[in-house]
Order: structure tokens, then C-alpha cells, then sequence
């Protein structure tokens, strides 16, 4: 059921995910108090220039483009040395556990599906747990403020992950998250306690196209704002992304492979155009 869901659509809902009611909901609560703190008391955690990291907008790569009607923190969580705790913030004062819980909880949720998508694509496990053992992961909380002519912004423009497998969370109870396909947008509604998993762009890559990243954007409403949370998984720092060796075993590769790093920087260096930062890699 997992394979179809992944292949068809690149998206799916998880239910029985097991992360604990309270790990979500306290992470829940702590990221809306985070967001109605003062403006200077937010900026404490500012994204510092040429740093992914911190409160702010992403995905700026030009003075003259038009911004995403949003306002962002991203975290790096994982691996553990990889945290800059100086921009976690320090209030409300359980801010911190409660994304060490939550960062713990979804890790162990993206290893589990990480597992069935490499039985799936026939690959040996010990192939993907490579590739994603003390995986990579951060978060991007994501605050969408009510738009009075809110059909002529976007909450973040078409695009696709550059991560492996998104897990995604909407915080208050707001729909806004629309996903491609066929040409069409469809708009997507959170099921009851569901953690939302998209494929990102890597697994695109490794499985040489078996599973499509899912291009994806949000609407914003006029009269409430919105909450989300997107954690991130991607592979150890060191890894180089490209179709596994297994898979193109009598077929053509058709993305060009590249050091993670690289395609880190590729990936944020280009605007968000749906899937036109994928066409770019593809052989
Ligand atoms: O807010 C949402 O529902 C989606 C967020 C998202 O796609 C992202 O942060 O990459
Ligand atoms: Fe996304």
C-alpha cells in the first residue's frame, strides 16, 4: 500500500505513526507561543546572513523577487553536534525539549518508512541505513499570517523537498497545504492526529525515479493564520546523491550525482519553481 501511495503520488497520510499525543501536542503549544512573542524577542533568533538557520524568510535569492507570505524558523536537529542551540528559542521555556522529544519521535518514524521504501525498491536495507544513519534532519516551523487579499500571495511558492522524506505537521487547525498533480492543485486536508509524509528530491534521485518528489505550495487564508512544522530527513552529511548502484543494474541512470553538499547548495541557490530545480538534474 506504501509503495503505491509513494509511487503514485509522492505524498500520503500516516495515522499509525506511534509518536505520542503528548510529544505533538506539546510541540504544537510551544511553537504558537513562540510565534506571538514580540517581534524583538523573535529576532533574538534571527537567521544570521548566509546561515540557513533561524528566524526569517528562506529562500531569498534576489532583491526583486517577490516574498513567500510567511515567516519561518528552521532548526538544524539532527545530527545531535549539528544543533546551534543559541538559536533555539529560549522561550516559552519548554521550547527546547519539547523539539529534542518531537526531533527523536519523527527520526524514528522516517527510519521505519525509510526501511519499507528500500524493501520496496528491492535495494538491500543496509544500503538506504547508509545512506540515512544518523540521518540529517531539520525543521522549518512555518507562520502564516492572515492576508486580507490573501489570493494574490502565496504562503510559500510550488515547490519540491530537497530533503529525502518530509514529515509534516500542521499545527492550529487551518487547511492551507495544496499538492500538485496532473497539472492540477489539490488541496489537502490533515486527517485527525496524521503526520503528512512528502518524498523529497534524494529519494527521487537515489530510486532514479521510482518515486517522484511531490510538488507542493500554500494558500493563505484572509482571515486566520497558520502554523506548520516540515521536518526534514536527508542522508549523513558526507553522502554522495545519485541513483543507487542496485537500481540502474541494467538501466540508464537519469539524474546526474553529486557530494550532498553540492546539492544542498544548488537547491537553496535556486528559486522555488515547482519542479524545475529537479529538470535541471536530470541526465
Ligand atoms: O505549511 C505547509 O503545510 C507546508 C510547508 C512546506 O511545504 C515546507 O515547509 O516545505
Ligand atoms: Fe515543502
Amino acid at each position: 500500500k506504501l509503495h503505491h501511495a509513494c509511487a503514485d503520488w509522492g505524498f500520503f497520510q500516516l495515522i499509525n505513526h506511534g509518536v505520542p499525543d503528548q510529544v505533538m501536542e506539546k510541540m504544537k503549544a510551544d511553537i504558537v507561543e513562540f510565534f506571538k512573542l514580540p517581534l524583538e524577542e523573535k529576532k533574538a533568533f534571527a537567521r544570521l546572513p548566509n546561515s540557513l538557520e533561524g528566524y526569517g524568510q528562506a529562500f531569498v535569492v534576489s532583491d526583486d523577487q517577490q516574498l513567500d507570505w510567511a515567516d519561518m524558523l528552521t532548526l538544524i536537529t539532527r545530527p545531535l553536534q549539528s544543533r546551534n542551540i543559541d538559536l533555539w528559542p529560549a522561550q516559552p521555556l519548554t521550547f527546547r525539549d519539547s523539539l529534542s522529544c518531537y526531533s527523536m519521535e519523527l527520526k524514528s518514524v522516517a527510519g521505519t518508512l525509510l526501511e519499507v521504501m528500500a524493501k520496496n525498491l528491492g535495494v538491500a536495507p543496509e544500503e538506504f541505513s547508509t545512506i540515512f544513519q544518523d540521518q540529517t534532519q531539520a525543521v522549518r516551523i512555518n507562520y502564516y499570517p492572515p492576508c486580507p487579499r490573501a489570493d494574490e500571495v502565496l504562503g510559500l511558492s510550488p515547490h519540491t523537498d530537497g530533503s529525502g522524506l518530509t514529515l509534516l505537521l500542521q499545527v492550529n487547525d487551518v487547511e492551507g497545504l495544496q499538492i500538485r498533480k496532473g497539472g492540477n492543485w489539490f488541496p489537502v486536508k490533515q486527517l485527525p492526529g496524521a503526520l503528512i509524509a512528502n518524498i523529497g528530491d534524494i529519494i527521487e534521485i537515489l530510486s532514479n525515479g521510482v518515486y517522484k518528489s511531490i510538488e507542493h505550495r500554500t494558500i493563505i487564508n484572509a482571515k486566520e493564520k497558520r502554523l506548520s512544522i516540515a521536518t526534514f530527513h536527508g542522508p549523513i552529511e558526507y553522502s554522495v546523491i545519485g541513483p543507487l548502484a542496485e537500481i540502474v543494474k541494467g538501466c540508464k541512470p537519469k539524474y546526474v550525482s553529486m557530494s550532498f553538499g553540492k546539492f544542498m547548495k544548488a537547491y537553496f541557490s535556486a528559486e522555488l519553481k515547482g519542479k524545475r530545480f529537479m529538470k535541471n538534474l536530470k541526465l
